[in-house]
């Protein structure tokens, strides 16, 4: 990218922004910030690189709303890491992308902001995708050549599906934390999203760092030990696990699946059908575990250090809500009542439990499946096992808004059934890629890796383009 089209693209912003909603806030500064880092010298890996950066990401110089009112005027007096490493590689931040309020949903219509629209269609109100919409959105409008949004259970994948673009989870505790504001944070991570593989892999490369002030970061011992397992190999093994097969899937994805695998064989590599049983629980399990951990987090926002404060005496009827806090959207506060739920001392076994042994289980099954050791768990790896895993990364196209909205409406748990084939990954930490297998048309595929094989996982994802 050069200088001039940086600066070209620059003047395009507020007409995206009117057309798709894709900002909370953009960088009144990002053109000095441009021309102050292209006169710097040597050239930095992500000099004249425009992004946008999800608004639950902490910025001093912006405001970060998390899309809730709770915090739509909040401004965080530090950085957060990633934030800092991006900035000292040469990107320049245009602004906060919109999101589902706190990263909560699968559509990007529940934020304060108002809904962001896929710039795929233009002309039709057309669902992008959440909960990092405004991320795939901008980079999607060509404002941006990368993004940073976060995935919690598909919140990185599915936006990245459903707008054609390159949507990258890292494993877990790849990339800092430090920073991101918390929703379930045994599952939050970075992601990145682009039209390019290759700048994926250069963002990634300055973001892959251990970070003190983020205690799940991983070890400089243990990212050693990756390095070692992780040769690249000409062939590798990839499995297709069953659960995820799945009838009535639109023609459109069957294609795709199937241009996906044809280009993998051709490649050279060998596919292979798997079973790994608990991923048929994997919803339920992560619609049990996320919000609890949300109840957790959110009971922070308290009007008293952090969060709105409603001045006004409490008019209102509101028996689960105090003033403060009944400013959370439905989704949110609806998260919050079942994750307490889930964590009351009734229910505790039953629920959360029962799900975190669940878990357990499936993490196990992954490790069985791969052939590389675990250096988290301790698995010694299965020499029978596949190196990567592929399944569709969505159980449809794009929906238009207003069904989508209807169809939440009616039930708000429908929405859940999008994270189908992404929360498996989330829940065994595991790293996942959505690639667009037909260009400019929102056919997405999942790849994943073993835990801790981001980097040929990328190489692999290249191969489809
Ligand atoms: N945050 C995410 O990864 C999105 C997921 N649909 C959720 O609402 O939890």
């Amino acid at each position: 990218m050069s200088f001039k089209s940086a600066i070209s693209r620059l003047e395009k912003l507020p007409l995206i922004q009117k057309q798709y909603n894709a900002f909370t806030h953009l960088n009144p500064n990002c053109k000095e910030l441009l021309i102050k880092d292209v006169s710097s010298s040597p050239k930095k890996s992500l000099t004249n690189l425009l992004y946008g950066i999800k608004d639950n990401i902490a910025t001093s110089d912006m405001p970060t709303s998390c899309g809730s009112k709770v915090l739509h005027n909040y401004q965080s007096p530090f950085d957060a890491t990633i934030v800092e490493l991006l900035e000292s590689a040469g990107a320049i931040s245009v602004g906060k992308t919109n999101l589902d309020e706190f990263g909560m949903g699968s559509g990007g219509l529940f934020s304060h902001f108002g809904p962001t629209k896929n710039p795929l269609f233009p002309f039709q109100d057309t669902v992008v995708g959440g909960s990092s919409s405004g991320s795939a959105a901008a980079v999607a409008a060509d404002a941006v050549d990368f993004s940073i949004g976060t995935d919690t259970g598909g919140s990185v994948r599915l936006p990245a599906a459903y707008t054609s673009l390159f949507g990258f989870k890292p494993s877990y505790g790849r990339i800092s934390r430090f920073g991101v504001i918390a929703y379930a944070q045994s599952m939050d991570t970075v992601g990145i999203f682009s039209k390019n593989v290759s700048i994926i892999k250069s963002v990634f490369d300055v973001l892959d760092k251990h970070d003190k002030k983020d205690p799940t970061s991983l070890s400089e011992n243990l990212r050693g030990k990756l390095r070692q397992l992780s040769s690249p190999q000409s062939s590798y093994k990839i499995g297709i696990p069953q659960e995820l097969l799945q009838d009535n899937m639109p023609l459109e994805l069957q294609d795709g699946f199937l241009l996906a695998l044809e280009k993998l064989e051709a490649n050279g590599h060998e596919i292979y059908g798997v079973s790994i049983p608990q991923m048929v629980n994997s919803l339920p399990i992560y619609y049990t575990l996320a919000p609890a951990e949300a109840a957790s987090n959110l009971a922070r926002f308290d009007g008293l250090r952090y969060g709105y404060r409603d001045d006004v005496a409490d008019s209102r009827d509101d028996t689960l809500f105090a003033p403060t806090r009944s400013a959370f959207g439905d989704e949110v506060k609806s998260r919050i009542v079942l994750g307490n739920y889930n964590l009351c001392s009734e229910s505790f076994n039953n629920h959360y439990i029962k799900a975190q042994r669940l878990r357990v289980d499936l993490i196990n099954e992954f490790d069985n499946t791969f052939t590389h050791p675990n250096i988290l768990t301790g698995f010694p790896g299965n020499q029978n096992g596949v190196d990567f895993l592929i399944s569709f990364s969505s159980i449809n196209l794009p929906p238009a808004m207003s069904d989508y909205d209807s169809d939440c409406t009616s039930n708000p748990t429908n929405s859940y059934v999008n994270d189908v084939f992404t929360t498996p990954m989330s829940l065994a930490g595991l790293p996942a890629i959505n690639v667009p297998v037909m260009a400019s048309n929102p056919i997405g595929i999942q790849l994943v890796g073993q835990y801790g094989d981001d980097s040929r996982l990328l190489d692999l994802a290249a191969e489809l383009l």
